[in-house]
């Protein structure tokens, strides 16, 4: 008979790390840590210069970056992800391997240091297309992610939701040579949909679904409604 894997906890249970207390000196607030999720084409790119503003004319110090990307070797395994035909296991594996130099480099240092961090992209990105899409097991998932960042989550997730024929209608209409993922059939993105969906219903107070077929100003406003009532005051 086999064993199920032990479940980890939805990540509305993980509480992200207090910022450690400095002798002397009071340590500056911790930062917090924004994602933006969809698949290809959802249109949350448009969308996050937004939210930067926003946040930046509230006087918060804020650091804007991507994955898999973020740092010099991120961009690296970055270019290998998007345009070299790989084994799931290496995608997943890459995927994370990137993310753990971004944190280490770039994310924790930054929440540390009191700055915001407001990222296109995270993990629940490898949940969707790497478990939903593509079929890599739960709990190959789960020991990646417990192993990379145990007891951080974002403390908020936007996830663009769109129907993927829209999506790449868009995605076509840029002209930009699509890239392994984008070159993807439609059932792909269906599943990659699921995924994201499924995550959110697992991590309800973290995760925002948009619908975003709508306009870009109407996103724009229900975006900044959501950052403004989560954290400005
Ligand atoms: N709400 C919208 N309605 C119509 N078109 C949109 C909307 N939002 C974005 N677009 C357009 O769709 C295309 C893709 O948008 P964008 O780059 O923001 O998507 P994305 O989710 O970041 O995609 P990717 O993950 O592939 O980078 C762009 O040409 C953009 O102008
Ligand atoms: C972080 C992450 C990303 N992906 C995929 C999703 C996209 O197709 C590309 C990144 O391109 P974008 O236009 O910058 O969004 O990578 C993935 O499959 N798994 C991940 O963990």
């Amino acid at each position: 008979m086999s064993r199920m894997p032990p479940r980890l906890p939805d990540t509305d249970m993980i509480e992200n790390a207090p910022s450690a207390v400095a002798s002397g000196a009071a340590a500056p607030a911790r930062g917090r840590f924004i994602t933006f999720e969809g698949i290809d084409g959802a249109g949350k790119s448009s969308q996050i210069a937004a939210v930067v503003a926003l946040l930046q004319a509230a006087g918060l110090d804020v650091d804007q970056t991507r994955e898999p990307g973020g740092t010099a070797l991120g961009e690296r395994l970055r270019e290998l992800l998007l345009h070299e035909p790989m084994h799931l296991e290496t995608e997943a594996m890459l995927m994370f391997a990137a993310r753990r130099e971004h944190l280490a480099a770039r994310i924790e240092p930054a929440l540390e240091a009191g700055r915001w961090v407001v990222c296109d992209r995270f993990s629940d990105a490898t949940f969707a297309y790497q478990v939903g899409g593509r079929g890599l097991e739960r709990a190959k998932f789960d020991a990646l992610e417990a192993w990379v960042h145990p007891g951080l989550q974002p403390d908020l997730t936007l996830v663009f939701d769109l129907d993927p024929a829209v999506a790449a209608a868009r995605v076509a209409s840029t002209g930009v040579d699509p890239d392994r993922f984008e070159r993807e059939q439609r059932d792909f993105f269906e599943r990659v949909r699921a995924g994201y969906l499924e995550r959110a219903r697992r991590a309800p107070l973290r995760i925002c679904v948009l619908d975003a077929a709508r306009t870009p100003e109407a996103i724009r406003a229900d975006v900044e409604r959501i950052v403004r009532e989560r954290f400005l005051p």
